[in-house]
């Protein structure tokens, strides 16, 4: 298994469930999983879950990251705090497409309270497939990593 081929999970408590659909489905396409929990469903707090996974991405022992919220917000935002993080919500296929073809995301936040399985898979779907277009959106993402953190 290549580590381009390697993936961190995580979420808060909304969205257990549909982490572990992700899970699956993702893993069943040949992914290596890494899902660092939280394994029950008891109130936790979304901050932990991003900064951990978005450090998994960050520190390369993970190519991507996939993280998931009532809203997929707060733990986007928590996320993107964290060097070397491009971290966008998605609702929609075409939107998490455009995150890697122009933006280079290295993670992708989903709402479990937004949007249903079927759609959640679609949208992991088109932000795997994608690849970044390099070119004048290099420049682009260079212009965001040069503002710093
Ligand atoms: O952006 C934040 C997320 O949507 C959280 O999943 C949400 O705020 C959790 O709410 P609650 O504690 O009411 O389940």
């Amino acid at each position: 298994m290549t580590a381009s081929k390697r993936i961190v999970l995580s979420s808060d408590h909304a969205a257990i469930e549909l982490r572990q659909a992700v899970a699956d489905h993702i893993a069943a396409q040949g992914w290596e999983i890494v899902d660092i929990g939280p394994k029950t469903p008891e109130s936790t707090h979304y901050p932990i879950h991003g900064k951990a996974a978005a450090q998994a991405v960050a520190s390369g022992d993970c190519h991507l990251g996939i993280v998931l919220c009532g809203t997929g917000q707060g733990i986007m935002m928590a996320a993107n705090k964290v060097p070397g993080i491009r971290c966008g919500v998605c609702s929609d296929a075409f939107s998490a497409r455009m995150i890697r073809a122009h933006n280079n995301a290295n993670m992708l936040s989903i709402g479990a309270r937004v949007v249903g399985e079927g759609q959640a898979l679609d949208i992991v779907d088109a932000f795997l497939e994608a690849e970044f277009e390099g070119g004048r959106h290099a420049t682009r993402v260079d212009m965001i990593e040069a503002q710093g953190d």
